[in-house]
């Protein structure tokens, strides 16, 4: 098939580049003309484990191709994807501007019927007004042909996308056409090899999915993370608890982990897009609205836990292990780690972070002056080059590398041996034993922090 994919963030790079994969010819289209030159040169802007490989064999194998010129990538196309970006708005609305343009240039240009495809994440009805602003310009073009809008949410995770989408859990399609369904199941059959669930339903129905699958799982973290605060109350280890409810096989092990709080580029923002949803149909998100108040009490709690064992941290050096929302990428999208960045600034402390891939972001993102002051001196080589006279180390993203170090190495390169393990990857008591005052969250009466927090908020 000749398959456009119109955006190239996470989801239109690793869409394109496994429709590539399975022999289709692909076009991928991007305003940001400084990413498609990159593109073009093989550079990857973004850090996805096995995206670079995929796309430049793609790419020399003349399968997939970049441009900002979509008019000419519409020629003899079968099916076009939308993958731009659906930020929040300041009132926590989806921000569906960038899905609205490329509605109204697909009516501009289109020069025959196609399957239209929604990947991103939407609010309910949109494949419905995407239909319609095609469809007003087509009218204005006065064309013979008119276009349906199938939604195809994406569910692909950051750090294992190629492997999320090339072997999903399932394909929701949603369509209201059965040319539209039979295109996309289609295209999909390779991808269901080992796993037959496509599910085709509705579109206002897929659209749902997309956030209540997302909502679900803020909600099980915040939960977790509230069962954590009462452990440090209780003095109970929130581990032991994990593994205690994870064995049920209701409940699952999965998206257990208590730690500093979600991230990234989808929960917050698709969390609040319900609750507004919710809001405009003068409906309570009871629910929804104590997972976001939770997970804002927990991305604060790494810097209450340092200040409880600290005092003030104003003149103190402050190590910070991770700056990514989540190990395996480079998004520091409502990273826990930036906030505490911002915190620790202001307190006046002294912050030498590592990550191995998202220093760059991070000194694009934050204002300069921190970094040309030294309050915030980055290190993408060695974690330990961040340690040295630090009066605490936090980690706050789970790299693999962390979860074992030279504990020796360690004591002798910060100058208190404190660790605030803000994702639970170390034995409180082994940190004990090596002689480290180790604070988790919800490790019992040693980590506490969170309900004088809750308390407050
Ligand atoms: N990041 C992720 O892991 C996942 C994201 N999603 C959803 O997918 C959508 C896309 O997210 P990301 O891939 O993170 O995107 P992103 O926000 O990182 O990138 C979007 C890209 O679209 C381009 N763009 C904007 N307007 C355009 C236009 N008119 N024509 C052509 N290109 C245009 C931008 O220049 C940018 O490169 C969002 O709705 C998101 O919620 C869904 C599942 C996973
Ligand atoms: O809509 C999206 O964009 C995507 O959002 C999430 O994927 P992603 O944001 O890449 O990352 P996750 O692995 O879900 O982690 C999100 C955040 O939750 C945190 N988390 C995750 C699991 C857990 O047990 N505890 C926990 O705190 C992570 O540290 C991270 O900050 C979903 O898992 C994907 O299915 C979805 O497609």
């Amino acid at each position: 098939m000749r398959i456009v994919v119109i955006g190239t963030g996470y989801v239109g790079l690793v869409s394109a580049s496994c429709f590539a994969e399975m022999g289709h010819h692909v076009i991928c289209v991007d305003t940001n003309a400084e990413r498609i030159a990159q593109l073009r040169q093989g550079h990857i802007p973004i850090h996805e484990p096995g995206l670079d490989a995929m796309v430049r064999n793609n790419h020399q194998q003349s399968r997939l191709h970049f441009t900002t010129e979509l008019r000419p990538a519409l020629a003899n196309v079968d099916v076009c994807f939308i993958a731009v970006g659906t930020p929040s708005s300041a009132d926590g609305a989806a921000d569906t501007r960038q899905v609205f343009m490329v509605a109204e240039d697909l009516g501009r240009y289109l020069p025959a019927a196609c399957v239209v495809v929604n990947k991103s994440t939407v609010p309910v009805g949109t494949a419905e007004r995407v239909e319609r602003a095609i469809g007003e310009q087509l009218q204005q073009r006065q064309v013979s042909f008119t276009v349906s809008v199938a939604s195809n949410p994406e569910f692909l995770r950051e750090g294992c996308a190629i492997e999320d989408f090339m072997r999903p859990d399932r394909i929701i399609i949603g369509t209201a056409d059965t040319r539209s369904t039979q295109v996309l199941q289609t295209l999909y059959a390779p991808f269901l090899r080992k796993n037959p669930r496509l599910l085709v339903m509705g579109r206002r129905e897929a659209e749902m999915s997309k956030y209540a699958a997302n909502a679900m799982l803020a909600t099980r973290i915040s939960f977790m993370n509230e069962m954590a605060c009462l452990s440090e109350s209780l003095g109970v280890d929130i581990e032991s608890v994990r593994l205690g409810i994870g064995s049920d096989s209701r409940i699952g092990y999965d998206f257990l982990y208590a730690g500093c709080g979600y991230g990234g580029s989808c929960f917050p923002k698709d969390v609040r897009a319900l609750i507004h949803t919710a809001q405009r149909h003068g409906l309570p998100s009871h629910i929804l609205q104590a997972v976001e108040e939770r997970n804002t009490i927990q991305k604060a709690g790494l810097f209450v836990k340092l200040k409880q064992h600290l005092g003030t941290l104003e003149g103190r050096r402050i190590a910070l292990w991770g700056l990514a929302f989540k190990p395996g990428t480079d998004d520091i999208r409502e990273a826990p780690a930036l906030q505490l960045l911002e915190s620790l600034i202001q307190a006046g402390a002294q912050v030498h972070a590592y990550d191995p891939v998202a220093c760059d972001n991070v000194a694009h993102t934050v204002p300069t002056q921190w970094i040309d002051s030294a309050q915030l001196t980055l290190y993408a080589s060695d974690p330990y080059q961040a340690l040295e006279g630090a009066q605490a180390l936090v980690v706050a993203t789970e790299w693999k590398p962390f979860r074992q170090p030279d504990w020796k190495r360690i004591a002798t390169l910060l100058q208190t041996p404190l660790v605030i393990d803000g994702r639970n990857i170390y034995d409180p008591q082994t940190m004990r034993e090596n002689g480290f005052t180790h604070v988790g969250i919800g490790r019992g009466m040693q980590s506490t922090g969170y309900a004088a927090l809750s308390r407050a908020a």
